[in-house]
This record gives structure tokens, C-alpha cells and sequence, in this order.
């Protein structure tokens, strides 16, 4: 069982992975760094035959098949909307931090809630539309106005909120403050 576990979430090319890859390098052997969009991934690159380091990666890759992995994850959340946070969660490693880096929605952190309780914080990462494009982001129908992207627009209760765009905080900055959330286990 994590003593803490960081719940980070923020639109696409708002820095999820960029932040987390930094934090972990920091903590190292004290975190494990949990992708819900693993088995998803892990699933399209098996019946596909796709290239999974890739679709993990931050490249244009996957962004062909977001689209499509999107539709078929819902379809399965539909039935069961904890099967992707179960799976990535069943090989984590027991280490006192796990970062998930990928929360979309209410019911992700309904589903750690439910199974990890009072160890969990929310992160937010927010980054202008204009940082985000020069990341490479464009806007997309069936991707960037549906709950992939937009389920946690209205969520409110963060334990901490990034700014990650233009006039951001330094990444010295953005990691201190992620660090006072866990200063009572590392
Ligand atoms: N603060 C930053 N300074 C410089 N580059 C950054 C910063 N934040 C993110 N990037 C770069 O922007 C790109 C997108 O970031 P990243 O992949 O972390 O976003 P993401 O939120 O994980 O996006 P996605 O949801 O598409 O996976 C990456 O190439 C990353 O290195
Ligand atoms: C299909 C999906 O998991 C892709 C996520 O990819 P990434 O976290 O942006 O690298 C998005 C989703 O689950 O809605």
C-alpha cells in the first residue's frame, strides 16, 4: 500500500508526462509511476500491431490513433469504469509515492478514492492554447470535446493547480510545490 499517491491530470500537451518524468527522476526508487492509458495502449499496440514505445512516447505517433482508442476505451469503461485504473494498478511495485500521470476523469478519482482513500492528491496542470499548440496540440473533434479532454473542467477539488504555460512557475518551482504535498513520506 503507497503512503501518498499524486493524482495528476491536465489537458493534452499541458506537461502530464514532462512533469512526471521529472519528478520521478528526482524520487527515484522511492516512486513508482503508474500510465492508466497503459493497457489501453498495451491492447490497441497488441490487436493492431502497433509500436507501443511509441504510443507511450510524447511523438505525433499515437495522436493517429487517439481518436480510436478513445472511442473503444469508453466502450469499456461503459461496462466497468475502474477496468483501466485496476489493471495499471494490479504491477505497480510497492513503493511509499506511485505517480499516476494520465487522471481524465471524475471516475478515475472516484476509482482511487474508493480503493486507496485519504492517500491521494490531486494535481492539476493547466498551459495556455498557445503553449499547447507549440507542443503540438490541434484541436480535434471526438478527442478534444469529449471527456477524455473535458470531464475535469468542472472538477474543483485540487490539492494543487500547475500553471505549465506562459507565465508558469519555474520547474524548480513546480516540483518544490509538489514536493510539500509529500514532504511527510520522502
Ligand atoms: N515546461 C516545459 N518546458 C519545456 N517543454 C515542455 C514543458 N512541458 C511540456 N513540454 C514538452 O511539451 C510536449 C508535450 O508535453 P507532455 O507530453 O508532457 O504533455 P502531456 O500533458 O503528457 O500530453 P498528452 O496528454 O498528449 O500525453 C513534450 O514534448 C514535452 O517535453
Ligand atoms: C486513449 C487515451 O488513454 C490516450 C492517452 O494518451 P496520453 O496520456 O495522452 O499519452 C485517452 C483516454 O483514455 O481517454
Amino acid at each position: 500500500m503507497p503512503q501518498v499517491i499524486l493524482l495528476f491530470s491536465g489537458k493534452r500537451k499541458s506537461g502530464k508526462d514532462f512533469l512526471t518524468d521529472h519528478l520521478q527522476k528526482m524520487l527515484l526508487d522511492k516512486c513508482e509511476v503508474i500510465k492508466i492509458s497503459k493497457p489501453i495502449k498495451s491492447h490497441w499496440a497488441k490487436v493492431k500491431g502497433l509500436n507501443l514505445d511509441e504510443l507511450l512516447s510524447d511523438g505525433k505517433y499515437k495522436e493517429q490513433y487517439r481518436l480510436d482508442m478513445i472511442q473503444w476505451s469508453e466502450e469499456m469503461r461503459f461496462k466497468d469504469y475502474g477496468c483501466f485504473c485496476r489493471s495499471a494498478c494490479q504491477n505497480a511495485v510497492d513503493k511509499p509515492v506511485w505517480i499516476v500521470s494520465d487522471i481524465r476523469r471524475k471516475t478515475d478519482i472516484q476509482w482511487f478514492k474508493e480503493n486507496y482513500s485519504d492517500v491521494i492528491r490531486n494535481i492539476r496542470i493547466t498551459a495556455d492554447d498557445d503553449t499547447r499548440k507549440a507542443r503540438g496540440y490541434n484541436f480535434q473533434l471526438g478527442v478534444d470535446d469529449v471527456a477524455s479532454e473535458c470531464d475535469l473542467d468542472d472538477y474543483n477539488d485540487w490539492d494543487l493547480i500547475i500553471n505549465n504555460g506562459k507565465n508558469g512557475q519555474s520547474l524548480e518551482e513546480q516540483i518544490s510545490a509538489i514536493l510539500t504535498l509529500i514532504q511527510h513520506v520522502v
